[in-house]
């Protein structure tokens, strides 16, 4: 998969500008604040109705702009795709080849993306929310209907929290009604979060072990109500809603579910958070989005998008020689770096990214 043209109009620092890329490896240098991250960031919006970096739409618009439009040409399975995505009045408009979509989960998926930034180390360091988030919009790609169940889960317990705020009467047959629903919806979403975490967890095993010449071993367990086994899990699901209702009526709030699921990473066997070095936890980020690609290869039959943000500086000389090793059998890699010596000869397209303007190096 690969993008070959991008027309950004009111986004970020970009008022008006296109860019057209390369397969291989193609290259945005520039000096800090410039926005090559925006480009980035515009592209993944492109393709997942989400930012990498914020929440709120607003802050991806133009300063003094009240909308913004993308339009990017992809080549998936030798065909092109023109996917455009508008926001105006506070609301997203989404289109494949100009034809509307409904909702996203129409939409996800169509062009795969791999994004991977410094600020990624938090899926090791951070809390369990950075990784729920990085596994809901990994699967995301691969299953619309995700994105379906934790929109309906997420309704779900809002509604529950409402109710067990309000605290009346007679609550409780209304609250076994949503617990229903919470265990209906939110064992599918713990059932496809363990699958991927599986096939994460194996290829990253075997970048992991490649990167740091077997000497650690890399797991990554999804743990969801206390259970490390799937089967127990969707057993006991049920049961702890049950156990915990007078507890969360008292406290008015949620204490069960999948929303407060973790994965673990672990090295022989040790907790990466609490025990690996900086150096270790970069390699799991790394292994991880490598085998983010892979398990998106297997799945499509082609490989994804891969957008690096500033990744290089972060990583010792043997993890960098890896990396772009690993990229030069990929279809399309689009790079930020600030200095350009060392990348220059792997290069398909170099571009130059000035003040809010890019232009190609020759
Ligand atoms: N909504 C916005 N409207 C206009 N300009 C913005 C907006 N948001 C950010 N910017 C500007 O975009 C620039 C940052 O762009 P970006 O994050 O892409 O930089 P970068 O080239 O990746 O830098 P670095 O190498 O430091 O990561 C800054 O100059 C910032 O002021």
């Amino acid at each position: 998969m690969e993008i070959q043209w991008l027309h950004l109009k009111f986004f970020r620092n970009y008022l008006d500008q296109e860019v057209l890329f390369q397969s291989g490896l193609n290259i945005l240098q520039g000096e800090n604040g410039q926005g090559k991250t925006n480009i980035l960031e515009g592209i993944y919006y492109l393709l997942t109705g989400k930012s990498y970096r914020v929440h709120r739409e607003q802050e991806l618009m133009s300063w003094g702009e009240n909308e913004f439009h993308l339009h990017g040409d992809f080549l998936v399975q030798k065909r092109k795709l023109r996917l455009e995505s508008h926001y105006k009045e506070k609301r997203k408009i989404i289109k494949i080849n100009q034809v509307p979509c409904r909702k996203l989960s129409e939409y996800v998926g169509t062009v795969n993306v791999v994004f991977f930034s410094p600020d990624d180390l938090a899926m090791v360091k951070g809390g369990p929310a950075e990784r729920r988030r990085f596994l809901d919009l990994h699967i995301a790609q691969h299953h619309s209907k995700h994105i379906q169940l934790l929109n309906a889960y997420n309704k779900v317990i809002q509604q529950k929290n409402a109710l067990l705020k309000r605290g009346q009467n007679g609550v409780k047959s209304q609250l076994e009604l949503w617990n229903e629903q919470m265990v209906r919806i939110g064992s599918e979403i713990i059932k496809n979060r363990w699958e991927f975490t599986d096939l994460l967890s194996q290829k990253s095993q075997e970048v992991y072990g490649q990167i740091s010449s077997g000497r650690e071993k890399l797991t990554m367990e999804y743990h969801s109500l206390g259970k490390e086994n799937l089967s127990e899990a969707l057993e006991v699901f049920p049961k702890l809603m049950e156990e915990k209702m007078a507890l969360e009526m008292e406290r008015k709030m949620i204490l069960v579910g999948p929303h407060r699921d973790d994965i673990l990473f672990k090295l022989n066997d040790r907790s990466a958070r609490l025990y690996g070095s900086q150096g270790q936890q970069r390699s799991i980020v790394l292994s991880t989005k490598l085998a983010e690609l892979e398990v998106i290869r297997q799945n499509k039959g082609e490989y994804p998008l891969l957008l690096l943000d500033d990744v290089l500086s972060e990583l010792d000389e043997l993890r960098r020689d890896y990396l772009l090793d690993y990229v030069k059998d990929l279809q399309q890699t689009i790079i930020t770096i600030t200095s350009a010596e060392t990348l220059t000869p792997r290069a398909s397209l170099m571009l130059k990214v000035e003040n809010g303007q890019i232009r190609r190096f020759d």
